[in-house]
């Protein structure tokens, strides 16, 4: 049970915990931070009380000492595509019941006071405990990032049960179908992505983008291989590591082209290139000629702990590839050492060839006892 005090900038005030915070109680699951709404007052009167405002959009403030931030009771109305167009209408008269039926799911509709008393109006409880994933009105598709958010409480709460309701799989088909998700901005499907790959049940996301079509709109090179990135990401449970696995049966120009797209950040993009490019420099059973191709390529001797997460990633992701060779063949490799060939007068151009020379023979050497 949530337990709150309305303290001296509260006092007088009919103030909510809404949201997650409820839901993941209900579920017996911890959670950071609080979302407040109050409901019956005003801009004005919550300056008064010394509440700063920060929302640009909604009328939101900062906690005068604890800086937990307090909405106003809200309504919202779509006048646009996409995630943008919302005409918000915050007022006195605005009641509990209407600001959390404009929100997305059943679980996250639900509001407690500092009684502990539960507002429910939504059945949010019952779902809890049924373990569905339920839209709260029709509103729903007013957002189309709410399908992906859908797919991300999939991929945290499968693993409890949880499954999405059929009028809702129903609704988000339909909302792919009218063109809505092609609205989506990149930034936010990136963020929902990486969000959901620290979830325990990341493939739930995808799976669930795939069935409604979302996934064919906005990452259609995934979708023709999903099937094999989720099989390779499975056992995976760093969220970079999964990005890479899931992504690692495209070519380099589709991973390429859809990391651009998405904005993602670099150091996801370039550990995901080096899983395609690993598998497109190496056969199943490589010579030393190949291996000695690929650690250059992927800068493996100014580069060790990189090329070491490559090795894990190639290790966990199940690829036909030889991965205990691999790494000891680089192991042997580390060993030449350009000092001592300096000692014995190589120099240049030529000290560059020798060095390569004796990498070689170190990996072959390797691979012949592997
Ligand atoms: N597109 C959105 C975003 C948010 N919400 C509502 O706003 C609340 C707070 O949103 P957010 O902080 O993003 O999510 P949480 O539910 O707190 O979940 P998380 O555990 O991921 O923080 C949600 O519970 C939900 O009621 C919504 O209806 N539609």
């Amino acid at each position: 049970m949530i337990r709150f005090e309305l303290d001296q900038a509260l006092k007088g005030l009919e103030v909510y915990c809404v949201g997650g915070a409820v839901r993941d109680d209900l579920l017996g699951i911890g959670h950071d931070d609080r979302d407040w709404v109050i409901v019956g007052t005003t801009s004005q009167e919550m300056r008064r009380r010394g509440f700063r405002p920060v929302g640009r959009d909604f009328p939101v403030f900062l906690h005068p000492r604890t800086h937990e931030e307090y909405a106003l009771a809200r309504t919202e109305r779509k006048s646009g595509h996409g995630y943008t167009g919302f005409e918000v209408h915050a007022a006195p008269e605005v009641t509990l019941e209407e600001d959390l039926a404009r929100r997305d799911l059943t679980i996250n509709a639900m509001a407690q006071d500092s009684t502990g008393r539960r507002v429910d109006p939504f059945r949010g409880v019952e779902d809890c405990r049924s373990g569905t994933l339920r839209h709260v009105s029709d509103a729903f598709v007013e957002d189309p990032l709410r399908i992906l958010r859908t797919g991300r409480f999939l991929a945290r709460l499968r693993p409890r049960g949880f499954t999405v309701a059929d009028d809702t799989m129903t609704l988000m088909t339909r909302m792919v179908a009218a063109g809505e998700v092609a609205y989506l901005v990149a930034e936010r499907v990136w963020q929902e992505i990486e969000r959901t790959l620290g979830e325990p049940d990341p493939a739930a996301f995808f799976e669930l983008l795939q069935q409604c079509g979302a996934l064919g709109v906005l990452m259609p090179a995934i979708d023709e291989v999903l099937a094999a990135g989720l099989a390779r990401m499975n056992v995976a449970t760093d969220p970079m590591t999964r990005w890479a696995l899931l992504t690692a049966d495209l070519s380099q120009e589709a991973l390429t082209a859809l990391c651009e797209r998405y904005r993602v950040p670099g150091e996801w993009r370039d550990r995901a290139l080096m899983v395609v490019r690993s598998q497109a420099m190496l056969p199943s059973s490589p010579n030393a000629d190949q291996v000695l191709a690929w650690a250059q390529g992927m800068d493996a001797w100014r580069r060790q702990s990189r090329i070491d997460e490559v090795l894990d990633m190639l290790a966990i992701g199940d690829f036909n590839l030889p991965v205990s060779a691999l790494a000891k063949a680089l192991d042997q490799a580390r060993q030449v050492s350009p000092r001592s060939l300096m000692a014995q007068g190589y120099q240049g151009a030529e000290l560059g060839r020798m060095i390569d020379v004796e990498r070689r023979r170190a990996i072959e050497c390797a691979l012949a006892s592997a």
